[in-house]
């Protein structure tokens, strides 16, 4: 049984309590008699159910025994075919690689403005220091 393959619709049928299919990492789970023992609610796996949850899944941090725990509710891998949605995971990278120069690039311009203004307001010092020693000379 923990050999089957399915298709993408084969799972998205299953998105029941009482049938409740999830896929991670392309491997297709049966979460039906987890569900009301999950630590992280039913709500959450109800939300997946039928779905890629790989994302879902890694972005909480679950534990070893978490995945122990996937391990035995293992049914099947998951056979991808043409049109169906990408693997969830593959689309954190990019994400997160383009977020980097963004930042950089404000940091930068705050840099800037601080510099530019540090200095328009030593020179309005100076300028203001020269004024009034002359006035005192007067
Ligand atoms: C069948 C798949 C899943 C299994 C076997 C599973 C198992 C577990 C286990 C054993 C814990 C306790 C903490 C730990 O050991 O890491 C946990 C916590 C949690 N899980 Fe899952 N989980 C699954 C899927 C999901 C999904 C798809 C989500 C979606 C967001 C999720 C959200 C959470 C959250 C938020 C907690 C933290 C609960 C808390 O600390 O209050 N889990 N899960």
């Amino acid at each position: 049984m923990a050999d089957k393959d399915y298709t993408y619709s084969d799972v998205s049928s299953h998105n029941t309590k009482k049938d409740l299919l999830v896929v991670i990492h392309d491997k297709v789970y049966n979460a039906s008699s987890f569900v009301d023992e999950h630590p992280g609610g039913e709500e959450v796996l109800l939300d997946v159910g039928g779905q890629d949850a790989t994302e879902a899944f890694e972005d909480v941090g679950h534990s070893d025994e978490a995945r122990e725990i996937l391990a035995g509710l293992l049914v099947g891998k998951l056979k991808r075919e043409d049109g169906d949605p990408a693997p969830s995971s593959s689309a954190q990278p990019t994400a997160t690689q383009t977020k980097g120069p963004d930042a950089a690039g404000l940091g930068i311009g705050i840099y800037a403005i601080i510099l530019v203004g540090g200095a328009l307001a030593f020179a309005a010092y100076k300028h203001l220091q020269a004024k009034s020693e002359s006035s005192v000379k007067l």
